[in-house]
């Protein structure tokens, strides 16, 4: 314990759980938990999760002095547990060393040569976005009129499903598509059933006879979902060799792009990790980490701005004085929209979605925040801690987007993607969508509650993912 930063005493074999379950029990969540903790020891402490030590970082310029001045130190991914599961240090966001480097930087090249020149990104985002509200709004009982009510996670749902469906193999989901219906229930079922203790338990244990009453949901869930990646892969892959589809010298998708580079590797003799197994884990990865996060934070704005229309009209008003009313939003317009920025911004730190961050794993002694750190303890910036720190963000508990108007540079101090080296690979995408979903649904729809204006709580507060309630939410076309 001399070795590591201060925290509560740890008992043998269970270390401190007995203590982070009561307090989470005690204030009604984890991150209410984790700040009963800090008041006594301070913005970095250790907590030991059974036999590991586990450093928590809720003050923002450490994050910053570890996470990015020293990522070499900071940059290494702990994934021990049931994020291994599938992956098996394949993929990117549970991978290390050469593997993730060379994967991480093929990925994140694909994204952005996707966003230059025709702005393949773009178009598909909006492309999305204008068929499912034309869609939704003509089927069923809205006649057309440009109004309809929906139920908003099932909504966004569909539209970012499809938008990353469409970056990564150009495909777009239907609406009763029974293959999206049992990725979203599997997809469901497996994060709703991990714990945050689960991302510690080792695969071995994890798939042990003693937690075989575990297994069905979670395990089938993931399986389902590589396999659904496989038939894809195995579909494109005879499509090319029967001359039905045509590899271009400009990709269309994520699946293109790698096939040639995975060609090129192969004519260039090189021994080369980007396999078509690979390629299954990778794509998982990216629809793993990319539906679910952008969804969810889509849902949580529609809930911010009923609870707070004022926002609403507001944000319009920057958007019509920006387009004249008489065009969509683009993505050139972000430099002029301040309000919707400041909004974005807002909704992230309030939603901050990932209740725990993933961990980094240390593999040398070093020191933090003045105090010792061994070698073998896992950390993590702590996102939704820092985004309720009443230093950085007064009031933390409303939603002002105000705030980042008033104080230049405080959307500098939000880290929703992380933080260093192993941040968000799809950043930019989530970016994207949230900006021009976001901005395009403020200009053309107003926002309505259907019954109660949803709850700020969420109803996982205990869960890896925070989520909000299930809700309707009616969006009346402005004329
Ligand atoms: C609002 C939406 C999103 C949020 C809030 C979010 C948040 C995060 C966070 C907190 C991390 C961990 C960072 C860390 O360890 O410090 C992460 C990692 C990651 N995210 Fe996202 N994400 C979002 C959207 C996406 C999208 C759209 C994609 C894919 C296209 C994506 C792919 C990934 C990947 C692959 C990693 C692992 C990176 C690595 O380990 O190198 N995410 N994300």
């Amino acid at each position: 314990r001399r070795q590591l930063p201060r925290g509560p005493f740890p008992l043998p074999i269970i270390g401190n759980l007995h203590q982070l379950l009561f307090y989470c029990w005690k204030n009604g969540g984890i991150i209410e938990g984790y700040a009963e903790i800090e008041k006594s020891f301070g913005k970095v402490y250790t907590l030991w999760i059974g036999p590991l030590p586990t450093v928590f970082i809720s003050d923002y310029d450490v994050a910053v002095e570890t996470h990015i001045k020293r990522a070499n130190v900071f940059g290494k991914r702990y994934a021990p547990g049931i994020m291994n599961y599938i992956r098996f240090d394949k993929g990117v966001v549970a991978s290390n060393g050469d593997f993730w480097q060379d994967h991480r930087r093929f990925a994140l090249t694909t994204l952005r040569n996707f966003g230059f020149g025709r702005n393949i990104m773009e178009e598909r985002i909006m492309d999305e976005y204008r068929y499912r509200f034309e869609e939704f709004s003509s089927t069923g009982n809205n006649n057309r009129s440009g109004s309809f009510t929906t139920c908003a996670r099932s909504f966004f749902d569909l539209l970012t499903g499809s938008v990353i469906n469409k970056i990564l193999i150009n495909e777009r989901f239907g609406r009763d598509d029974q293959d999206f219906q049992k990725l979203k229930t599997n997809l469901s079922k497996g994060l709703e059933q991990t714990g945050f203790l689960d991302i510690f338990c080792p695969v071995d244990i994890l798939m042990s006879k003693w937690l075989a009453w575990k297994q069905g949901p979670i395990f089938e869930s993931f399986d389902w979902i590589l396999e659904l990646t496989k038939r894809h892969i195995a579909r494109r892959v005879s499509q090319i060799e029967s001359g039905e589809h045509i590899l271009h010298d400009e990709p269309d998708d994520f699946l293109d792009a790698y096939l040639m580079k995975k060609g090129k590797d192969e004519r260039e003799g090189l021994e080369t990790t980007f396999t078509l197994e690979n390629l299954a884990v990778d794509m998982y990865d990216l629809w793993l980490a990319g539906q679910e996060t952008t969804s969810t934070t889509l849902t949580w704005a529609c809930v911010c701005l009923l609870n707070k229309p004022e926002v609403i009209q507001k944000a319009r008003e920057e958007l019509i004085h920006v387009t004249g009313g008489n065009r969509s939003l683009s993505l050139i317009d972000k430099k002029v929209t301040p309000y919707l920025a400041a909004v974005i911004s807002e909704v992230q730190r309030i939603s901050s979605i990932v209740n725990v961050n993933l961990f980094r794993i240390i593999e040398q002694d070093t020191v933090i925040d003045g105090q010792p750190l061994r070698a073998g303890t896992a950390v993590t910036a702590h996102i939704g801690m820092i985004h309720v720190d009443e230093d950085l963000f007064k009031n933390h508990l409303e939603f002002d987007p105000e705030r980042f108007i008033r104080e230049e540079g405080l959307d500098k101090k939000l880290i929703p993607f992380g933080i260093g080296k192993r941040a968000c690979l799809g950043e930019s995408l989530a970016k994207a969508e949230l900006y021009l979903v976001l901005g395009n649904l403020l200009l053309d729809y107003n926002l309505e509650p259907v019954g109660n204006v949803p709850s700020m709580k969420s109803i996982t507060p205990f869960g890896f993912l925070k989520r909000p309630e299930q809700f309707d939410v009616k969006f009346v076309a402005v004329k």
